[in-house]
């Protein structure tokens, strides 16, 4: 029998199945990770975080004199992403709630660099999580109801289309990935988000993540929404020398995002660790 610790905890009810791995002795293949976020014959889960030392992980031990800690992060299908902004914040609670790190600001690695996570005490963990990329939309688009429209391209370490609608149930039901296009725009798949404005700096979204289909909540998501409506409400920090905070509402809960005058985009939202328990790995 091969059993596994492992905690449960969520972000804006973006949900992670957290196991520790301090020394790197675990193999988890892609189809124990589907097992484990499988909601009816596993724990459940958007993904999963593995928490291990950087020193210990030949993908992060470059990282080890900047990051004590990687987070191996999943999506809900096994795949590897470079980036999952609410695991970040997720990971870096786990870590202060464990005695694993100091609450105040510590750095964690991931594919998709070292992130200076803050983490309160009992209240929000906020994470820098980075300059956005603007790669170019030129003729990216996304079906909405059989029409399809324009998208805007934003890389946050993974990637993003976000499309603007009128109502967020024009999204659909989401059990499938929407279709991009050109075909081929996104040869290793892309996240996608719908969104809707509420009021000034302040919108709602829904997404359907690669890997893992539609969730309550994508960190990464968010900060690209928030870019995205950013640029097209002619908002840019780095011209204008003043930084812009939006907030972004997803259905699991509600994010704050800040774009700085540098550049980097701060995220602010709930990082809470709900459970603990043993899993037979042999059963799933
Ligand atoms: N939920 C995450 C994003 C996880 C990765 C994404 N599904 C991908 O494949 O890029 C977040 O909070 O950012």
């Amino acid at each position: 029998m091969s059993t596994l610790h492992f905690f449960k905890g969520h972000g804006t009810e973006n949900d992670f199945v957290i196991v520790p791995d301090a020394d790197g002795e675990l193999d988890l293949s892609a189809a124990q990770v589907a097992a484990l976020c499988d909601r009816r014959a596993g724990i459940g889960g958007d993904g999963v975080l593995r928490v291990v030392r950087s020193a210990k992980d030949p993908a992060a031990e470059h990282l080890a004199g900047e990051a004590e800690w990687f987070m191996d992060y999943r999506n809900g299908d096994g795949s590897i992403a470079e980036m999952c902004g609410n695991g970040v914040r997720v990971f870096a609670r786990f870590l202060v709630e464990r005695g694993l790190a100091e609450a105040g600001e510590l750095r964690v690695a991931t594919r998709g660099g070292v992130k200076a996570v803050t983490v309160s005490a009992e209240g929000p963990v906020t994470v820098d999580m980075g300059p956005a990329r603007l790669p170019g939309s030129e003729g990216i688009g996304v079906d909405v109801e059989g029409r399809v429209r324009p998208a805007t391209n934003v890389d946050m370490g993974n990637p993003h289309a976000v499309v603007f609608v009128e109502d967020l149930a024009q999204a659909g039901t989401l059990y499938t990935a929407p279709t991009v296009t050109p075909e081929g725009a996104y040869p290793h798949g892309v996240n996608v988000e719908f969104v809707v404005r509420r009021a000034p700096g302040h919108v709602a979204m829904r997404v359907h993540e690669r890997g893992s289909g539609e969730t309550r909540s994508c960190g990464t998501g968010a900060c690209a929404v928030m870019v995205a409506a950013a640029r097209a409400d002619g908002a840019q920090p780095s011209v204008t020398g003043e930084p812009v905070t939006y907030t972004v509402d997803v259905p699991g809960g509600r994010l704050r995002i800040t774009e700085r005058v540098d550049g980097h985009i701060e995220m602010t939202g709930p990082a809470v660790i709900v459970a603990e328990g043993r899993v037979d790995l042999s059963r799933l």
